[in-house]
């Protein structure tokens, strides 16, 4: 693997040979990448090439040799719970909130993931200010009491967010955030990752190039279970063998290595 770009940034994850392999087939194939502190990373790549089950591994979901360094942890060593305890978080495609349960309470449950102790909001009085915070952050205090079916589709993935944000994750895993939201629900989404970025580091899986070019700090590529090339919107747009991908006209054009 070759040194990061950008030396004065902090490393949060380093990923080293990640391979995953599903009866003989390997969905990711020997992937090394950083994943750097503050900064807004976005993995993109056609259908199949691996995303999903890249963040899949790095939380525990399914199994994957090589490791992934977080802390002086090996994420792939670890279990789902014990991940989010380390505040490492992620999202789905499908929002996973509970529709039935309000907005603040679908917070405060997230919350009581990380407090270990599973306290249902409705035996407690008051609400934490962290779950305050968040729903200042995710901008839904104005739907705070309303149950989480009635949303929006933005707004569940805001939710899901704010979901994170109470679990306190450091390292944010987010998969197709904006995926049928209109121009204002993307334009806001992107706000938000901002605005949360900070210390954060932050990894979207996304197909929206319009939103990659937007908001990407960074841009991995995948394809076919490869890291194909990696850099910056320009340096990625600029990239043969990335248009060749999204054509569809090269499918052997993946190079090894080229992680950062
Ligand atoms: N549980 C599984 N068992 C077998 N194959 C799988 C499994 N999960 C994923 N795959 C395969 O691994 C490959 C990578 O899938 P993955 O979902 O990670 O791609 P992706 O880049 O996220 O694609 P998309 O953008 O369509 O979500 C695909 O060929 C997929 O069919």
């Amino acid at each position: 693997m070759t040194e990061p770009l950008q030396p004065d940034t902090e490393t949060s994850v380093q990923i080293t040979n990640l391979t995953v392999e599903f009866d003989g087939f390997r969905a990711v194939d020997d992937v090394s990448l950083l994943m750097l502190k503050g900064q807004i990373h976005f993995l993109i790549g056609p259908n199949g090439a691996g995303k999903t089950t890249l963040v899949d591994a790095l939380t525990g979901l399914v199994p994957a040799t090589g490791s992934a360094i977080y802390r002086g942890m090996d994420l792939l060593a670890m279990k789902t719970n014990k991940i989010i305890r380390a505040e490492v978080g992620r999202t789905f495609q499908t929002a996973t909130v509970f529709d039935e349960l309000s907005v603040l309470q679908n917070l405060d449950i997230a919350g009581g993931l990380r407090r270990r102790a599973w306290r249902l909001p409705f035996a407690r009085r008051g609400v934490p200010d962290y779950v305050e915070a968040a729903l200042e952050t995710i901008g839904l205090g104005a739907v705070r009491d309303k149950p989480a079916g009635i949303l929006a589709h933005g707004q569940k993935q805001w939710l899901e967010i704010g979901m994170l944000l109470v679990q306190d994750a450091k390292v944010m895993f987010l998969d197709e955030p904006v995926a049928g939201m209109n121009a204002d629900e993307r334009e806001e989404t992107g706000e938000l990752l901002r605005r949360i970025g900070g210390d954060r580091t932050i990894i979207v899986i996304e197909h929206d190039m319009d939103f990659v070019r937007s908001f990407a700090e960074w841009v991995t590529v995948m394809h076919a279970g490869k890291l194909l090339t990696a850099g910056t919107v320009e340096q990625v747009q600029a990239d043969a063998r990335v248009q060749e991908v999204y054509l569809g006209t090269a499918a052997d054009a993946v190079v090894e290595g080229e992680g950062r």
